[in-house]
Parts: structure tokens; C-alpha cells; sequence
């Protein structure tokens, strides 16, 4: 078995709400940077630890992850709709795997995910159903959230289980990383929106266009200054980005829930995924981060990051 990693921020703002044009060329000679390693690597399988954003989660029933022998994308923000090629083989192996290891791995057959896993798959590998891949939802928004060092433990459990495949395996992480864009939340919301979040029916297209207008505001108002939403926080972003370049995983077992959302705000925990991530590959040896580009995007609300890592 290979393994490589690839971390990589996604915003359903890009292309919709962009800043100025030395920025944006900054960014995309690095997201170019991470296709061509991806390209490079070929992987024959990818695990992809990416959040929900009330698409295909919600409070009926709310795992801390979940792993899916199935999925189909809902096409949020014109993003990419229908189903992922998932490798329902390895996706089972991997699942049996990771149970065998004491973790208490959800399963979904028939998971519904929305623009963080779909982004990267775009943004990659043009498309969702363009190379073998196994889902593995990370919650990210919907408190309570598990300590972060089972979320270590997952990643290491599923990279323990990925090297026992006779594949070339890309861990791949989308989202983070400090960012407070306008999720809902379920403490103190109104009955309408906290049955919403419970049940999960599934918005009109009128609703959803409303829904998606009120980010791309936000995007605006986050780049306007407004300071209703927890500002970006590089120092914060670079100190993540330092755990994950050192190699000291155990580190993210101390950092507390109350701690990521004072910092980085209410979708910082949307970083879960790449500690995943970050753990699956240290799980197969010692690696190195190849590559690290950070850029505060508050016109996108990310702090926005495109990682790659290899086996050292
Ligand atoms: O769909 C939503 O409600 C949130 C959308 C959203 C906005 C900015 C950055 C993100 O990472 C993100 O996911
Ligand atoms: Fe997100």
C-alpha cells in the first residue's frame, strides 16, 4: 500500500464572491499545485473526511463520523449532483477494519452529501464519479462534538485498516479552517428551524436559493469588516498547520471544542476532517508535508489552506 495526503479548504463562495485578482492567482497556482501531485500519485483509492452542512445530517439521529458504501450529492451552491463512485468493496473493508480497531464506526448505505465532499472531488479530479472513493462523514458544526482525539482515532484506525489494501490510498481532507460562515445552530432556534434541523426535509429549490443567497452575503459582510461572525484567524490557521507539518498528532487531543470555536469559529471544527486525515497517513509511517500554502479569505469565509504530505 502507498499513501498520500492531500488537505485542501473548500467555500461554496469560490467562483460566486471572489477577492482580488493577485489573490485568487495565488490560490490557484496552489490548488494547481495539489492537482498535479494528485495526478502524480494516481491514487486507486481516496478516503474522503469532509463535513456536512445540514444536507445529509441532522439531529434525528447525528454520528460524530460515518463511513458510506454509497452516496449521492444534493448539488448545493450548483455544485455537482448525483452519486459519487464509491468503492463499495473497499469502503466495507475499510469499515470492518476500522470496528475491528474499537472504534465505534457508524455505516451508511445510501449517505446524502453536499459541497464538502463534492469541492475536492471537483476541484481534483473533475468530477464525483471520476476515481474510486470511500466517504467518511466528520461531523464538523452539529454540538455536541466528540473530544478531537476520537477523531484521531478514527483516522488512525482508518489508516491501519487503508494499509492493509493492496492500493495506492490519497487521504484527502476538505474544509477548515478558521471560518464562522452563517450555520445554523440547534441551541435557541426557532421551532421551524430546530424541526429543520431534527427531521432534515428537505428544503424547496426557493428555500435553498435563499439559504445560498444569505452565505454569499455573509461572504460579502465577512469582507466588508462585519464583526457578527468570529474574523479569520492566521495565527490560529498556522499554529493548526504546524501540528499537522511536525508530525505531533497527539497534540490535537488536547484542543478543546470551546477552544477551536473561540479561535476559529463556529466551523473551525470543520478541521476534524484533516486530523483524520493527517492521522490515517501517520497511521502507515512517518511522513513529510511537501507542500503548505495559507491565505485568510474572509470574500470566501475560509482560512484557506491546500496541504500535501508523503511518506517520508
Ligand atoms: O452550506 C452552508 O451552510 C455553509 C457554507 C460555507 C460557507 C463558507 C465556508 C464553508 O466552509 C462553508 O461550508
Ligand atoms: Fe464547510
Amino acid at each position: 500500500m502507498a499513501p498520500a495526503l492531500v488537505g485542501l479548504s473548500h467555500s461554496p463562495l469560490i467562483g460566486k464572491n471572489d477577492p482580488d485578482a493577485d489573490t485568487l492567482a495565488r490560490i490557484e497556482a496552489a490548488v494547481a499545485g495539489a492537482r498535479a501531485f494528485v495526478a502524480e500519485f494516481d491514487p486507486e483509492l481516496v478516503v474522503l473526511y469532509a463535513p456536512d452542512h445540514y444536507n445529509g445530517f441532522f439531529y434525528k439521529e447525528m454520528p460524530p463520523f460515518c463511513l458510506a458504501t454509497e452516496a449521492t450529492a444534493v448539488g448545493d451552491f450548483g455544485s455537482q449532483a448525483g452519486p459519487l463512485s464509491v468503492d463499495t468493496e473497499a469502503a466495507k473493508a475499510l469499515a470492518k477494519g476500522v470496528l475491528d480497531r474499537g472504534v465505534d464506526l457508524t455505516v451508511s448505505a445510501r449517505m446524502t452529501v453536499d459541497h464538502g465532499f463534492v469541492q475536492p472531488l471537483e476541484v481534483l479530479f473533475d468530477g464525483i464519479d471520476r476515481v474510486p472513493v470511500v466517504p467518511v462523514f466528520v461531523n464538523g458544526v452539529a454540538t455536541p462534538l466528540c473530544p478531537v482525539s476520537r477523531i484521531r482515532a478514527l483516522g488512525t484506525a482508518v489508516g491501519e485498516a487503508a494499509a492493509e489494501l493492496d492500493k495506492r490510498v490519497l487521504f484527502l481532507a476538505s474544509g477548515g479552517l478558521s471560518h464562522d460562515p452563517p450555520v445554523p445552530t440547534l441551541d435557541g432556534a426557532p421551532p421551524r428551524v430546530a424541526d429543520a434541523l431534527i427531521e432534515g426535509h428537505p428544503p424547496t429549490p426557493q428555500q435553498r436559493a435563499k439559504g445560498e443567497e444569505r452565505v454569499v452575503q455573509a461572504g460579502r459582510d465577512y469582507a466588508a469588516g462585519s464583526t457578527t461572525m468570529i474574523p479569520i484567524n492566521p495565527t490560529w490557521d498556522n499554529l493548526v498547520l504546524d501540528t499537522f507539518e511536525s508530525g505531533a498528532l497527539a497534540d490535537v487531543d488536547d484542543w478543546s471544542v470551546e477552544w477551536m470555536g473561540a479561535e476559529g469559529g463556529g466551523s473551525s471544527h470543520e478541521v476534524r476532517t484533516w486530523v483524520a486525515a493527517y492521522a490515517s497517513l501517520a497511521a502507515t509511517g512517518p511522513y513529510s508535508m511537501a507542500s503548505r500554502f495559507y491565505e485568510a479569505v474572509p470574500e470566501w469565509i475560509a482560512g484557506f489552506a491546500v496541504t500535501t504530505a508523503t511518506p517520508r
